[in-house]
């Protein structure tokens, strides 16, 4: 099972947003795309999902289910956080009881606390939201995880205990991942494989493995060393010489 990106080239009426986009996502793998703003990594996570066609090229997935973590948590007001991490198994025929206890479960892995399962949305803090946002993703049991910035709006210290929950329940159930972001040290907690993306359009300009790092001194050390790369100075030099 693999997503492939073979040639892929897209433009918005005149603008080129991408450009010969070569990629492969394999089984168990979690790659992080990181690149600039304005780069087309969000355009890559809506062509990876098929909710994109490619100008050129093709995107083929052979993953039989995919489920999306976006940048807010995007749930449903007028149901608690038991149900919105419930909502997705529902099309899928799990029933009601079933549903409510795996995602009960998931949640509680998650961090949270009994109390929180019968909130709102609109009471529950951004960090308790996007957990169960990931909670509803999990909950479907996808072979692909496709995930959009999820902590960008989230303080440092809970962005980093989120990067752990993240990376905890991928190894443990193996879903292959696919996460965009322009956080250099996010990339190097999370990522089996980061490939690096140049400024607008987007081209692929580094793709290497990378062992994530556990430690958060660990993560800066990784960090700083892949913004000493040749191949990502020159990205980032070509981005206006700010970091991503
Ligand atoms: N539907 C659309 N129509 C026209 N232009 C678009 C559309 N979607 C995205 N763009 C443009 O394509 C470019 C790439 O957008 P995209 O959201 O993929 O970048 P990104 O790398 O995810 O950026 P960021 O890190 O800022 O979220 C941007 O210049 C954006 O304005």
């Amino acid at each position: 099972m693999s997503l492939t990106f073979a040639g892929v080239s897209l433009a918005f009426g005149a603008e080129p947003v991408l450009s010969g986009i070569d990629l492969t996502v394999a089984a168990g793998e979690f790659v992080v795309l990181l690149g600039p703003s304005g780069c087309g990594k969000t355009t890559m996570l809506r062509l990876a999902s098929g909710a994109l066609k490619p100008g050129r090229g093709t995107v083929t997935s052979g993953f039989a289910r995919a489920a999306v973590v976006y940048q807010t948590p995007r749930l449903l007001g007028w149901m608690d956080a038991l149900d919105n991490a419930a909502f997705g198994m529902k099309s899928l025929g799990v029933r009601r009881a079933e549903r409510r206890e795996r995602a009960r479960a998931i949640l509680m892995r998650l961090g949270l606390a009994e109390a929180d399962l019968a909130k709102r949305p609109s009471r529950l803090s951004g960090g308790m939201a996007q957990r169960v946002a990931f909670a509803r993703a999990l909950a479907v049991e996808p072979d692909f995880i496709l995930m959009d910035e999820p902590f960008a709006a989230l303080e440092a210290g809970l962005r980093r205990r989120l990067q752990d929950l993240v990376r905890a329940e991928t190894e443990r159930s193996g879903v292959a991942a696919l996460f965009v972001t322009h956080d250099v040290a996010e990339a190097t907690r999370l990522a089996s494989r980061i490939v690096v993306l140049s400024a607008r359009p987007g081209r692929i300009v580094a793709d290497f493995a990378n062992a994530p790092a556990r430690e958060a001194a660990e993560a800066f050390e990784a960090a700083a060393a892949l913004l000493r790369r040749s191949d990502v100075a020159a990205a980032i030099n070509a981005a206006g010489g700010e970091e991503f």
